[in-house]
C-alpha cells in the first residue's frame, strides 16, 4: 500500500485515532516491571521520613519527648508542631477551606494523626526511631456518629470555638461545619403534602475508602544551590499542588518544580494534600537533603481520604399512578476532624445536586449538613466526581422504595419518570442543565438485552418455590438507570482554591512529522498516553503511534487542574482537540502555499489537504510539518505547535443502564453474582477497550463497596479495618463476568462529543448491587437496609424477616 492508492478507510485505520481500540501503550513498560513509581525513585543522600501517629481518636496531646529517638544512631531530625509553628507551617489549608494540623498541635481529632516526623537515614531507622517517641496522651470523650455529635457538649474543633461563621456559611453547633441547600423548600414541601403517596426513607452510603495499590508518598528534594525545590509525589493534581506548595511556604512558584512520576491508581485518594508532602518539604529544606515519605498500607487505610459517609433522609412524592412531582433529601455529611473534602470551592457537598438523577422531577429540595467527628478527614471521592455517587445512590434507592408503596415494576417506574429525549437540554429542579441523553432508547436496549420479563417469571417461580421449601436460595434484579456529572468544570462556578477548572493541551509537530503533546492531566492508569495521541491522530492525520504525550511535569507541562472527577475527557480532551484545530488551521495555510493554490481551495482528508476538485493534488500532514521547518512561507511564523486552555460552557452528563442478577442463600448470606449487564453512554468513545476496561475496574469496586468493603470505627474510634485482612478488596476470585454495552449520544458542547465514563460504572455500579440484594427480598417485606451487604448483614436480614424457622 501507499499513499496514492490507499482509500481514505486504510489511511484512517493507520491512523488508530479515535473509535480504534488501540492497545495500551503504557503497558509494554507495566507488564515488564519497568514503570518509575514515586517508590523507584532514589536520589543522592536520600533520607527517609516517617509518622508517630496518634494512637486514640480524641485525646490532648501533652507532651512530646523526642530524646530517645533522636539517640537512635542514623536519626536526624524529629519534628513536631513546635518546630513547625515559628515557620507558620504546623497547619495547612484544606481544599474545603479548612486549617488541617500538619502535626497535632495540643490536641489529636482521629485516630492515625500525625504527631511527629521522624527523619532518618533509612526507612527502618525512621520506623524504629518514631515508636521510641514518647507522647503523653490525656485521652477526650469520642465523637464517632455525626447525629450524637451535632447533639454534644464535646467541643471537637477548639481552634474554631466562638467561630459562628464557616467557610461556607454560618454554623449551628461547635461541631457544625455547614449547610448547603438547594433548591425550593417550601413548594418541595407543600408538593409532599398534597401528594397522593409519599414514600420516605433513610438512605445511609457507609465510609469506605479508594485504597489504590499503591499508597500515597513523595520525594522533596531542595537543592540550597539553585534555590530549586522538586516534589516528586503521587499527585492527581500537580499543578495545584505546586501552587499550594508555594502558597504555604513562601517559596517563589517558578522555584517549585511538581512532578508526579508513574501513578498506581488515584481513585480520587491522591487529590488533596497530606501533612507527609508538608513534612517532607520542611524536612528537605532544613536538612538540605533529599527526604522520601512513602505510606504503609495501615496509615493510608486509617489516615487519608475517605470516601462517602453521608446519611440521606428522602421524602419522594407521586401520583397513584407513579408520576414523580418532589423530591427532599436532608443529609447529613460526616466529615471527620478536618473538612478537606476536595469540592469545587461553591459546592461544600460537591454535585450532590445531581440527586433527581435520570427522572424529570418538577420540584426538589436538598439540604446537606457537614459535621466534624472522630474520623479521618476527607471525603473525597472514589470514583464519584463529587459526591455523585452518593446522589445516584440514594435516588435509585428511592425509586425502589417509591415502587414498592405504589407496588409497582421498578422498571416501569423508571420508565414513566425519566427525562425524555426531547427535553435536552434540560434544566433540573436542583439547578444542573443536562447537556444531552437518550435514557428510553438505553433503558429498552438494557432490559431486552437481560430478558427482563423472563427474570421476573422466573423470580416469580422462585418465591413460590422458596414458599414450598424447595430451595433455600432467593433471585434478586438489580436494575439501576444513572445520571452521572463529569467535567468540572467551567471557570465560572468551579474553582479549587480559588484556580479555575479549566485544562490545557500543549502540541509540538516535529519537522519529520511526529509529535509531543503535553497535558495538564495526569493518567493514573487510565491510559491517557494512549486516548489523547487517538484525538490528536484524527484531528491532525498524524499515526497516533507517531505521538508522544506527557504529563505530569510542571516544568513543562500547561497549567491544569489535574486528573479526577473524569474530567481530563471532558476538559483537557477538549483542550486537545482545540489544540489540534490550531495546528490543523495552520497546517492549511502551509498546504496552500505548498499546492499554489488559496487556503480556500484546499480541503481536509484523513491525513492530508487536497485541492478541492483534484484529490490527487495534495499534501500530507507529515509532508506540511517539514515544510513548516524548512520553508520560508510569506505572512507565517516557522514551527508548528499549539496550545489550548480549555473552559468547558457545561459539565457533560454521561448515563447509563446497569442490571445486575443476584442468587442470595438466605442460610449463609452469601451471594453470588449470576450476571452482570453494563450499558454505558459516555458521547463519542474514543477507546472502546479502554472503556470496557474502566467499566470492569469500576464495577468491581462498586462490588467491593456494595457488598463488604468499609471503613468501620468502634465507639472508641479506632479503625476496625486498617489493613486488607479485614478491609475488603475483590479478588478474581469474586469478581464476576460483566456484560458491556453502549449507546453514543454525543455531547453537543464537547468539540468530539466525548463524555467522562471513568466514574460512571461506580456511580451506577453501587445501587445495581444493593438493589439486587433488596430485590430479593422485596416480597417478604425487606424495604431498606444499609450497606455493605456482606454475608454477616445478608443473613441478619433473613433472620429478621423470620426466613430462619
Ligand atoms: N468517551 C470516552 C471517555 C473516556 N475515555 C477514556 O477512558 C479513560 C477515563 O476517562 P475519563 O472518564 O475522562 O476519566 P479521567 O479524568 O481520565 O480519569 C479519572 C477517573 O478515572 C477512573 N479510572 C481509573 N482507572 C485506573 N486504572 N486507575 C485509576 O486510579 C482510576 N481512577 C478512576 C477515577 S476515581 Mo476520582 O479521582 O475519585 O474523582 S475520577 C476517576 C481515559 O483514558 C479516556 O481517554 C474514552 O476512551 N472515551
Ligand atoms: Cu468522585
Amino acid at each position: 500500500m501507499n499513499e496514492q492508492t490507499m482509500t481514505p478507510g486504510e489511511r484512517a485505520a493507520n491512523l488508530k485515532g479515535m473509535g480504534s481500540s488501540r492497545k495500551r501503550v503504557e503497558d509494554v513498560r507495566f507488564t515488564q516491571g519497568k514503570g518509575n513509581y514515586v517508590d523507584d525513585i532514589k536520589l543522592d543522600g536520600m533520607l527517609f521520613g516517617a509518622f508517630v501517629r496518634s494512637p486514640y481518636a480524641h485525646a490532648r496531646v501533652v507532651n512530646v519527648n523526642k530524646e530517645a529517638a533522636l539517640a537512635v544512631p542514623g536519626v536526624v531530625a524529629v519534628l513536631t508542631a513546635e518546630d513547625l509553628a515559628p515557620l507558620g507551617l504546623h497547619w495547612m489549608p484544606t481544599l474545603a477551606g479548612d486549617k488541617q494540623m500538619v502535626l497535632a498541635d495540643g490536641k489529636v481529632l482521629f485516630q492515625g494523626q500525625e504527631v511527629a516526623y521522624v527523619v532518618a537515614e533509612n526507612r527502618y531507622i525512621a520506623a524504629d526511631a518514631a515508636e521510641l517517641v514518647e507522647v503523653d496522651y490525656e485521652e477526650l470523650p469520642v465523637l464517632t456518629d455525626p447525629f450524637e455529635a451535632l447533639k454534644s457538649d464535646v467541643v471537637l474543633r477548639e481552634d474554631l470555638a466562638g467561630q459562628t461563621e464557616g467557610a461556607h456559611g454560618p454554623r449551628k453547633h461547635h461541631n457544625h461545619i455547614f449547610t448547603w441547600e438547594q433548591g425550593d423548600k417550601d413548594a418541595t414541601e407543600a408538593v409532599l403534602g398534597e401528594a397522593d403517596v409519599v414514600a420516605e426513607e433513610m438512605v445511609y452510603y457507609h465510609r469506605t475508602h479508594p485504597c489504590p495499590l499503591e499508597t500515597c508518598g513523595c520525594v522533596a528534594s531542595m537543592d540550597k544551590v539553585t534555590g530549586k525545590l522538586t516534589l516528586y509525589g503521587t499527585f492527581q493534581a500537580p499543578h495545584a499542588i505546586r501552587t499550594v506548595v508555594s502558597l504555604i511556604s513562601g517559596l517563589a512558584e517558578h522555584n517549585i518544580r511538581v512532578i508526579s512520576p508513574d501513578i498506581g491508581g488515584g481513585f480520587g485518594n491522591k487529590v488533596g494534600a497530606y501533612a507527609g508532602y508538608v513534612c517532607s518539604v520542611v524536612a528537605s529544606i532544613v536538612t538540605g537533603q533529599p527526604v522520601k515519605w512513602v505510606e504503609n498500607r495501615m496509615e493510608n487505610l486509617m489516615s487519608t481520604a475517605f470516601a462517602r459517609d453521608y446519611w440521606m433522609q428522602g421524602k419522594i412524592a407521586a401520583t397513584k399512578d407513579g408520576k414523580i412531582t418532589g423530591l427532599w433529601c436532608h443529609t447529613t455529611a460526616d466529615h471527620g476532624g478536618f473538612d478537606a473534602c476536595a469540592d469545587p470551592t461553591k459546592f461544600p457537598a460537591g454535585f450532590m445536586n445531581i440527586c433527581t438523577g435520570s427522572y424529570d422531577i418538577p420540584t426538589a429540595y436538598l439540604a446537606v449538613d457537614g459535621v466534624y467527628t472522630n474520623k479521618a478527614p476527607g471525603g473525597v471521592a472514589y470514583r464519584c466526581s463529587f459526591r455523585v455517587t452518593e446522589a445516584a445512590y440514594f435516588i435509585e434507592r428511592m425509586i425502589e422504595v417509591l415502587a414498592i408503596k405504589l407496588n409497582m415494576d421498578a422498571a416501569e417506574l423508571r420508565r414513566i419518570n425519566f427525562i425524555r429525549k426531547d427535553q435536552f437540554p434540560y434544566q433540573s429542579a436542583l439547578g444542573w442543565e443536562y447537556d444531552s441523553g437518550d435514557y428510553h432508547t438505553a433503558w429498552d436496549k438494557a432490559l431486552k438485552a437481560v430478558d427482563y420479563e423472563g427474570l421476573r417469571a422466573e423470580q416469580a417461580q422462585r418465591i413460590e418455590d422458596f414458599k414450598a421449601g424447595r430451595t433455600r436460595k432467593l433471585l434478586g434484579v438489580g436494575l439501576t438507570h444513572f445520571t452521572e456529572i463529569v467535567g468540572a468544570g467551567p471557570v465560572k462556578n468551579c474553582d479549587i482554591l480559588g484556580l479555575g477548572m479549566f485544562d490545557s493541551c500543549e502540541i509540538r509537530i516535529h519537522p519529520t512529522g511526529s509529535a509531543i503533546a503535553r497535558l495538564g492531566t495526569i493518567s493514573q492508569g487510565q491510559g491517557h498516553a494512549t486516548t489523547f495521541a487517538q484525538i490528536i491522530a484524527s484531528e491532525i492525520g498524524l499515526p497516533a503511534d507517531d505521538i508522544t504525550l506527557e504529563e505530569g511535569d510542571t516544568d513543562t507541562a500547561p497549567y491544569g487542574l489535574g486528573t479526577y472527577g473524569s474530567r481530563s475527557t471532558p476538559v483537557a480532551g477538549a483542550a486537545t482537540a482545540m489544540a489540534a484545530r490550531k495546528i490543523r488551521a495552520k497546517a492549511q495555510m502551509i498546504a496552500a502555499y505548498l499546492l499554489e493554490v488559496h487556503d480556500d481551495d484546499v480541503e481536509w482528508d484523513v491525513d492530508r489537504f487536497s485541492v478541492k476538485g483534484a484529490p490527487e493534488r495534495f499534501k500530507t500532514m507529515k509532508e506540511i510539518a517539514f515544510a513548516a521547518y524548512n520553508q520560508a512561507i510569506p505572512g507565517l511564523e516557522p514551527g508548528l505547535e499549539a496550545v489550548s486552555y480549555y473552559d468547558p460552557p457545561n459539565m457533560t452528563y454521561p448515563f447509563g443502564a446497569y442490571i445486575c442478577v443476584m442468587e442470595i442463600d438466605v442460610d449463609t448470606g452469601e451471594w453470588e453474582v449470576r450476571q452482570f449487564y453494563a450499558l454505558d453512554d459516555c458521547g463519542t468513545r474514543i477507546n472502546p477497550m479502554i472503556i470496557e476496561g474502566q467499566v470492569h475496574g469500576g464495577v468491581t469496586e462498586a462490588l467491593a463497596i456494595a457488598m463488604g468493603q468499609e471503613i468501620a470505627y468502634d465507639e472508641m474510634g479506632n479503625v476496625k479495618t486498617g489493613t486488607l485482612m479485614d478491609f475488603f478488596l475483590p479478588t478474581a476470585w469474586e469478581t464476576p463476568n460483566y456484560t458491556t454495552d453502549h449507546t453514543v449520544t454525543p455531547s453537543p458542547h464537547h468539540p468530539i462529543g466525548a463524555k467522562g465514563v471513568g466514574e460512571s460504572p461506580n456511580v451506577g455500579g453501587v445501587p445495581a448491587f444493593s438493589n439486587a440484594v433488596h430485590d430479593a427480598f422485596r416480597p417478604f417485606g425487606l424495604v431498606q437496609s444499609h450497606m455493605p451487604h456482606d454475608h454477616w448483614r445478608i443473613w441478619k436480614i433473613a433472620n429478621g424477616l423470620g426466613m430462619h424457622g
